[in-house]
């Protein structure tokens, strides 16, 4: 009889996550075996994957130990390393506190982009701590077709590219990455958010997410389209003083974003888990090679 390893099902505004705990980091997780994961017809199905590794265990993570026990090593569904993911951390925290690995109320979670606070509450929406943006300027143009439109580059421990549109519509199937140029502004490829007002401080968009496609959601994609959508409607936060909050609207739900004066930028939003099971060792052995 073969081994079985546990996995769960979440998603966060249905930008969803096959979910690995493994305290002790003894799970082999390549890349091949990441994506066959994540594969929709053939593993269990995601955009991205959340291994649940303590800090201590975790030679990315050791330095963070101290200050947060757990670390997100987050995949993308193709395999490939991400910094962040702003709906795949409060999906992480809920999985910690169904687990009873946490408890309510706050804790810290270590990231490839830094340790993020979460505040967890008994049932309901998720808030989380996700640092300040850095926009590294320049002038960026992203195109699908015919059509072209400036973005503003945004980093929110990953990169984006924020362009604001007359239709959601006109950024096609996305079905492959928009070109972006010039091609220096993101040598580790970007996620690209597309933007349409819904009404005042509040936007809808779609994106198409580096290492999965066009998702149903972006956290940290999210927090890119608040300050940009800030920067646009003259609301920064650290010129007015005033904190600057934005509903966004993505295709899986609803996301609230606050930029405070200071730059700190909290996120609101669902967190799910969905199922869990176990995944055949055999296979996952063969998926590794
Ligand atoms: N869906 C995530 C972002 C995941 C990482 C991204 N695809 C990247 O490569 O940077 C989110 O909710 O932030």
């Amino acid at each position: 009889m073969s081994t079985r390893i546990a996995f769960l099902k979440g998603h966060g505004t249905e930008n969803d996550f096959v979910i690995i705990p493994d305290p002790e980091n003894a799970i082999d997780l390549p890349p091949t075996a990441v994506a066959a994961l994540c594969d929709r017809r053939a593993g269990i199905g995601g955009d991205g994957l959340l291994h649940v590794v303590r800090s201590a265990a975790h030679p990315e993570a050791k330095e963070m130990a101290a200050e947060a026990e757990w670390f997100m090593d987050y995949r993308n569904g193709d395999g490939s390393i991400a910094e962040m993911c702003g709906n795949g951390v409060r999906v992480f925290a809920h999985y910690l506190q169904r687990a009873g690995h946490v408890a309510e109320g706050d804790i810290a979670i270590a990231t490839r982009g830094g340790v993020k606070n979460v505040h967890l509450v008994k049932e309901g929406d998720v808030t989380v701590g996700m640092g300040k943006a850095l926009l590294p300027g320049g002038d960026v143009t992203v195109s699908v077709g015919e059509r072209s439109w400036p973005a503003l580059n945004v980093n929110m421990g990953n990169p984006h590219a924020v362009s604001f549109v007359d239709d959601l519509a006109h950024a096609g199937d996305l079905f492959t990455p928009p070109p972006f140029s010039p091609a220096s502004a993101y040598p580790d490829g970007v996620n690209v958010e597309f933007v349409v007002d819904r009404g005042p401080r509040h936007v809808a968009l779609r994106v198409h997410e580096r290492g999965a496609g066009e998702t149903r959601s972006c956290g940290t994609g999210a927090c890119a389209v608040a300050v940009a959508a800030a920067r646009r409607d003259g609301a920064d936060p650290a010129v007015t003083g005033v904190p600057a909050t934005y509903t966004v609207d993505v295709p899986g739900g609803r996301l609230v974003i606050t930029e405070h004066a200071d730059g700190e930028i909290e996120m609101t939003g669902p967190a799910v888990i969905v199922a869990e099971g176990e995944i055949d060792a055999e296979w996952l052995d063969a998926a590794r090679h």
